[in-house]
């Protein structure tokens, strides 16, 4: 889903590279942390990714696409494959709720129809159905944060990359924030995300990616946030790129086959048949319409694919935290073959339609992947 081969990132006028010949692999379906120091290449990592650069050297595939290979003219296009969101919202001010999520529907040509049915969904799946007018500065940091990420996935793109989603918030917030992504991944969403808050990576026990100048020293697959870049070293004085020169901690050589996660081996055993089609096609620029689209299925016993988020988007007291965080981001397993959805239409399961209920003719029911 993600290869990076070799890459490595000097910014004109520098001399390190911000990244340093990475290789890394990271498979459909997984739940990634990029953690690492301050300049330790994360956010470098993201861009890549995006296509906002060019690597140096080396080669990055992302959906199977050679990022070099893409011209300029379709970069938008690909990208359409990708959420982001980042530490500061970046909603835009002057818009409600509602319209920031449509806005991204209406750049990319979608009906007014399919917007009046996805909008809404998304906004229920994040907690903000009860606030689609409210103006973003009449929101909390967590219900802007929601809002950001409604928007990034409301076009169910395969990968969400999250540069500090949580870096802005209070831990009870973050909880929340992170139940949310846990839930975009459940449905099939790939998630890589960069962040510096360790009591959430040491949560989670998800793949943890640590970066120390530029290259990979850790690459665990059920990992905590760890003691080697900003914690035991900062202890003792050392920081993580003397740490690296003297040798205590070792760059990760060459990719190995990385073992997969039983919950990426879940959703790759659901879209195999798609994956292999994909395989199959030799072209060195794929369209969005070639991937096989993600599938939102959320889990019964987390929510309905027509029930509201249930945690409380509020801040709490920081005395209630300690024991409403670990409710909030217990973990959320896919179930990518539960019977009861086979039979399910794509805009049943995406949550886009109540199971059972008729079309509207009168409103475009194009659930599936961009066009
Ligand atoms: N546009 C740029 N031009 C020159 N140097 C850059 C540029 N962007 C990043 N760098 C440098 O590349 C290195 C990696 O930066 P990057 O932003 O990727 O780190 P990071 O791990 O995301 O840091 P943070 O946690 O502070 O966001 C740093 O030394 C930074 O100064």
């Amino acid at each position: 889903m993600i290869r990076f081969d070799h890459v490595t990132k000097t910014y004109r006028g520098t001399k390190r590279p911000a990244l340093n010949a990475v290789d890394l692999e990271i498979l459909r379906g997984e739940f990634v942390f990029l953690v690492g120091a301050s300049g330790s290449g994360k956010s470098s990592f993201l861009r890549l990714i995006l296509k906002e650069d060019r690597p140096t050297n080396g080669n990055i595939h992302v959906l199977g696409q050679d990022l070099n290979a893409i011209s300029n003219r379709k970069v938008p296009y690909f990208r359409r494959n990708l959420g982001v969101v980042f530490q500061d919202f970046r909603l835009l001010p002057g818009k409600n709720v509602f319209d920031n999520v449509a806005f991204t529907l209406q750049v990319i040509g979608k009906s007014r129809g399919f917007i009046q049915e996805a909008v809404p969904d998304v906004l229920q799946m994040v907690g903000l159905a009860e606030k689609a007018n409210r103006l973003p500065h009449e929101l909390s940091g967590g219900e802007q944060q929601r809002v950001a990420i409604a928007r990034a996935v409301v076009n169910k793109p395969a990968i969400l990359l999250a540069d500090e989603p949580t870096g802005n918030l209070d831990p009870s917030t973050s909880a929340g924030i992170m139940t949310v992504l846990e839930r975009i991944n459940a449905g099939g969403t790939t998630v890589v995300m960069a962040t510096h808050d360790n009591a959430i990576v040491d949560h989670m026990k998800r793949r943890v990616i640590e970066l120390v100048s530029g290259q990979i020293v850790r690459d665990e697959d059920r990992g905590g946030y760890g003691m080697t870049a900003e914690i035991a070293l900062q202890d003792s004085g050392l920081t993580a790129e003397i740490a690296l020169g003297e040798g205590l901690v070792r760059p990760v050589g060459p990719a190995q086959p990385h073992v997969q996660p039983a919950a990426a081996q879940a959703v790759q055993s659901q879209t195999a048949q798609a994956a292999q089609a994909q395989a199959a096609q030799s072209q060195p620029v794929q369209t969005l319409e070639q991937h096989a689209p993600v599938q939102y299925s959320y889990p019964p016993q987390a929510t309905g694919p027509q029930t509201p988020v249930v945690e409380e988007v509020v801040e709490r007291a920081p005395e209630q935290t300690a024991q409403a965080a670990p409710a909030q981001t217990a973990p959320v397993q896919p179930e990518p073959h539960d019977p009861a959805t086979e039979s399910l239409t794509l805009a049943e399961k995406l949550g886009l339609r109540a199971p059972g209920a008729a079309a509207d003719p009168a409103k475009d029911q194009n659930v599936g992947p961009t066009t």
